[in-house]
């Protein structure tokens, strides 16, 4: 569907992505006495981090001191049971989260798929594809080019002439695979995926497992959140494994999925609650 431009192996070692000793925070408002008081919202302002609990705010800290250094050509996937960490992590890397400590380094333009081609509801499939390939700065001419390979991809049109229907009328899964062909079309430079496989069928799927593995080769690094051990086994080499917002485990596939799978209790049962520690 894309121009293999050029061809790059993990070998050469060329850093993507660097994340050093990062943290994230979430903060929540109106948990506690005070709630939506102009007091409480000025003092959130003066005096954050003091006032912050008597405010009424909670802080979710999310991800806790992670590093890792991704490489161009690597296919990476992050697993975690709920609650882990793993789409906080995602967006920070996007740049779409603000860190609290430490930093993250990205080469070129990271690309969290379903964001950055964000599609409207009102507009048709067809003017949404052609939006979302605008807005991850395809020209209109590779938009042109690659439309029909979009929408074949897509198989949104296997059904009957869906694709110039408004969107609103797709189905939830018939969206996500419309997001997913639209943010593949183009090769990344870090191309992140959350849980995008999990919501087509089995042949799209499939399908969406060969396209990363496409990009792979032609040059970018691809980031997989996912909770199927197989889609992960299927498409990625190496496996960061978050827990409790820490980094557990980084290493080979098998390697990591092996203790995961011990920990969880078995093959794809990751969604598995995690144990409460105090
Ligand atoms: N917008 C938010 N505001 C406050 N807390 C949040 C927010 N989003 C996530 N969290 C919290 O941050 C932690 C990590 O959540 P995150 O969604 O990153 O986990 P995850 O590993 O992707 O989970 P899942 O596998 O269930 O999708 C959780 O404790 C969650 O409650």
């Amino acid at each position: 569907m894309a121009d293999a431009t050029h061809e790059n192996s993990a070998s050469e070692k060329i850093p993507t992505v660097i994340a050093d000793g990062v943290d994230i925070v979430y903060r929540v408002n109106g948990t506690g006495a005070g709630r939506g008081s102009a007091t409480a919202a000025l003092n959130r302002i003066v005096r954050r981090r003091t006032a912050e609990k008597a405010a009424g705010v909670r802080r979710v800290h999310a991800v806790r001191n992670v590093s890792f250094v991704a490489y161009r050509g690597e296919a990476i996937g992050l697993i975690g049971t709920n609650g882990s960490g793993k789409s906080t992590l995602l967006k920070a890397v996007a740049g779409l989260l603000p860190v609290e400590h430490g930093r993250i380094y990205t080469d070129g333009q990271p690309s969290l798929l379903g964001v950055n081609a964000a599609l409207m509801s009102d507009l048709t499939g067809e003017r949404n594809v052609r939006l979302g390939g605008l807005a991850m700065g395809m020209s209109r001419e590779q938009i042109r080019d690659r439309y029909q390979a979009i929408v074949e991809f897509s198989g949104i049109n296997d059904k009957g002439d869906f694709i110039t229907l408004p969107m609103r009328t797709y189905s939830s899964g018939m969206a996500a695979r419309l997001r997913f062909s639209i943010a593949a079309a183009k090769d990344h430079d870090v191309l992140l995926v959350d849980e995008a496989l999990a919501t087509g069928d089995r042949s799209f799927q499939k399908r969406s497992e060969a396209r990363i593995r496409e990009l792979r080769r032609h040059a970018g690094t691809v980031f997989l959140v996912s909770h199927s051990n197989k889609s992960i086994r299927d498409t990625c080499d190496r496996v960061l494994w978050l827990e409790r917002g820490e980094l557990r485990m980084d290493g080979r596939t098998e390697e990591v999925l092996k203790e995961y799978e011990a920990f969880t209790g078995g093959p794809d049962r990751a969604a598995a609650e995690p144990a409460r520690k105090g």
